[in-house]
This record gives structure tokens, sequence and C-alpha cells, in this order.
């Protein structure tokens, strides 16, 4: 069966080295990697598909082009006339993606090539550690545009930085710059391009073992409680659809699309 019929989109495109390190590229950079449903199923597709390589050491995932790693769902799939049970059916995959993601049998790696909002940041909180370059910028805007995170990510922030830091991002919805998102604790470590795009060449990582790397993500799921992790995403992502069907959100959205040019 080729590959398309099997959900897989060229907007997501996955290899596996012979070091043992898969890696997925988020490959739509003429819209900043915005993730459409299309990508979702890829990416429940070629998760699926790292999970099947049995001496993996470690998943990364980056985007296309050199500006953005992803800039969130698809607004203009992700429009703001649906109503909640619609916005619900929508959010839940990525959900789900973003799920396997968290709980991936070795530590995973979000390679952050530029900025990331809304669901670009939940994306890259799902992975396990996450790299940055200096340029970066990242944000929860989701509060902005009159919801909260849609796919669980926001959930995902608060086991991942500390409490207080992770609800006042939330809630504030702003951009961080890389020091900042370093300075709290979301970024791991900031590296020069030229170093992120070729993270696994130089990575240590390549020196573990596939069992090493194994029980250090079993250590670190347990030490966050990841048995809790379905029920906490789950709870935002019917928030998120809650909220959708709001005066507020579908004004911010309706601003996005104005202000395109016709694509
Ligand atoms: C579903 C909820 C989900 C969640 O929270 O879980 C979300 O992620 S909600 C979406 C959150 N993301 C955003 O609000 C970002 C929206 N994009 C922007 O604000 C700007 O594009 C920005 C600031 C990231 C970059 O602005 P800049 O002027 O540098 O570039 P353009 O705006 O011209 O973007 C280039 C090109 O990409 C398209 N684009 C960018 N972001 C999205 C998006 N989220 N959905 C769809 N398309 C997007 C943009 O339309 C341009 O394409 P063009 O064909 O030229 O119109």
């Amino acid at each position: 069966m080729k590959k398309k019929e099997l959900g897989h989109v060229p907007e997501v495109e996955f290899r596996m080295d012979n070091q043992g390190i898969g890696r997925i590229v988020l490959n739509r950079p003429e819209k900043l990697n915005a993730i459409t449903k299309a990508m979702t199923r890829s990416l429940h597709h070629v998760i699926d598909e790292a999970a099947s390589f049995e001496g993996i050491k470690a998943l990364t995932i980056t985007g296309a082009g050199g500006k953005a790693f992803c800039a969130g769902g698809d607004l203009t799939e992700l429009h703001g006339n649906m109503n909640a049970e619609e916005a619900y059916l929508v959010l839940s995959p990525m959900k789900e993606a973003l799920l396997k993601l968290a709980r991936f049998p070795v530590p995973t790696i979000a390679l952050l090539n530029g900025q990331a909002r809304g669901g670009g940041c939940e994306i890259a909180t799902a992975c396990d550690f996450r790299y940055g370059t200096e340029e970066g910028t990242f944000g929860f805007v989701q509060a902005s545009l009159g919801i909260t995170p849609g796919w669980g990510g926001g959930a995902l922030l608060f086991r991942r930085i500390q409490p207080t830091y992770a609800s006042h991002w939330l809630t504030d919805a702003s951009m961080y710059d890389a020091f900042t998102a370093k300075r709290i604790g979301w970024l791991n470590n900031l590296l020069p391009q030229a170093s992120l795009q070729k993270w696994e060449e130089d990575t240590e990582f390549t020196n573990r073992s596939s069992s090493q790397m194994k029980w250090f993500k079993k250590q670190l799921l347990a030490a966050l409680r990841s048995e809790e992790f379905d029920q906490l995403m789950e709870e935002e992502v019917k928030q998120c659809a809650a909220l959708w069907e709001e005066e507020d959100h579908k004004r911010a959205v309706e601003k996005f699309l104005k202000t395109r040019k016709k694509s």
C-alpha cells in the first residue's frame, strides 16, 4: 500500500539514522510548519513507525526552514465557527499524538530551529528535552486567542517547569526569548543553528545503548507521574473546545485570517 494511502503526507518526514536516532521533520515551511489534520494523522504514523525500531536510542522532532519550528494548529482549518463538540473532535487527535510522544519509550528531543507558537510549543513540551537557538522565540499564545492550549501541551508544561512559571506563561500568553525560556527551564540548551541542524551527529546520546536510553526514559516518566498525563491532557482539550465557540476566540481567528494574503 502506498505511503499516502497509509496516511503519510510529505509535510511530515521521518528517517532513522544508522546510530539509532530517529528524526521527524515538520515540512511545511511556507506555512511556518503549521499543523493540519493530515499532518496530525501522519504524525501518528511516524511516531508508531519510530517506536517499531527495536534499537532506537532517541527521537528528535524539528521544523523545516529557518524561520519556525511550528506556528501551531492551522488556523485556516481550525476556523472559529466550530461548536464545542466539533472543536473537540478536531483537537483530540493531536492530543493523542502528543501523548504518544510524551510516553515514547526513549528520550525525545525538540530541536527548535525557529519560533514556536501555540500548539508548536505544545509539541515541544511533549518532548523530554528542548534545544533552541539564541534567536528563537516561544509562546503559549492560546490565551490571547480566547482559548487555552488545545492539545494537552499546557498540562504537560506543569510537569516540565516549575508550576508557577508554567501558569504564568499560559496566563500571560507572551512570547519569551530564548534566554528567558532557558532561565525558566523550558529550554535545556542553546545551540548555534548549524549545530542544531546536525545535533544527531554530535550528541553523546549515540554513545549510549538503547537499553540505557529506555531506562533513562522509564525513570523520567515515573518521576513525572506520566500515568496522569492522559486525564490531565484530556481535561485540557475539553476546556479548549468549550472556549472554542466563545466570541473572543471567533474574533481572534477571523482577525488572523483577514490579515493573511490569499493563499
Ligand atoms: C488548535 C489550537 C492550537 C493549540 O493551541 O493547541 C493552536 O496552535 S492555535 C494557533 C496558534 N498559533 C498562532 O496563533 C500563530 C499564527 N501565526 C502568526 O501569528 C504569524 O504567522 C506569525 C507571528 C507566527 C509569523 O508572522 P509573519 O508575518 O512572520 O509570517 P506570516 O504571518 O506571513 O506567515 C507566513 C505564512 O504562514 C502562514 N501561517 C502562519 N501561522 C499559521 C497558522 N497557525 N495557521 C495557518 N497558517 C499559518 C501564514 O498564513 C502565511 O501564509 P500565507 O499563505 O502567506 O498567508
